[in-house]
């Protein structure tokens, strides 16, 4: 497995040694070992899978301390893209965002640590998506952020009139209402 940084520290690319034959291939998902050694020690509780068609777009969601997630994200099949958005007040990139393409075709992986804000805009027709997280879903403590906020400033690479959200991220807040400067 290979590592990349990003641009937003701690935010990494995991690529995965793919072999390839005959009958199709095979990679390792996941090894609890090779992660411990090349991004460090993550105690993933919960695995999720979602579904989602062209043109949605889901997030930009958190959980509020100390309920906090860290999460493992990749595409199973189709593409997306992927956002996150750094709510760490103490990180010189507070309030940027760090975008990458996940595919069925590159196989790439996200390591997201905790304090980043997640979402994820379908570019292909179909996707599954599946991700690890290092802390269980806690229903009353979700956060969010707008997705079209314009401070910002997120290109999601998908016409604004072909974005399918649900009705709670309609509802969600601005970065500035969400937290105070
Ligand atoms: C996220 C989640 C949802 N649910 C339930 C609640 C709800 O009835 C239904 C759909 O939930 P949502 O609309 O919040 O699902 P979704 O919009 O896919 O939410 C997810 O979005 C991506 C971007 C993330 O980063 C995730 O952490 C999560 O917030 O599933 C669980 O039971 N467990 C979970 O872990």
């Amino acid at each position: 497995m290979n590592v990349i940084e990003t641009a937003i520290e701690g935010v990494v690319i995991l690529e995965p040694h793919l072999f390839e034959d005959t009958r199709g291939y095979f990679f390792e998902s996941f090894s609890q070992r090779d992660f411990e050694e090349k991004v460090g020690r993550v105690n993933f509780v919960q695995d999720n899978e979602s579904k989602s068609f062209y043109g949605v777009l889901r997030g930009l969601h958190y959980q509020l301390a100390p309920y906090e997630q860290a999460k493992l994200v990749r595409v199973v099949k189709g593409c997306v893209w992927d956002v996150n958005v750094d709510l760490r007040k103490d990180s010189p990139t507070f309030g940027k965002h760090v975008a990458v393409e996940l595919s069925e075709k590159n196989k790439r992986q996200l390591f997201i640590p905790k304090g980043f804000a997640h979402g994820f805009a379908v570019l292909s027709e179909e996707v599954i998506f599946q991700y690890k997280c290092d802390n269980y879903y806690t229903p009353g403590q979700e956060g969010g952020i707008r997705f079209d906020d314009p401070e910002l400033g997120i290109d999601w690479r998908i016409p604004q009139k072909d974005i399918l959200c649900s009705e709670k991220d309609k509802q969600l807040k601005s970065f500035r209402e969400s937290f105070v400067f």
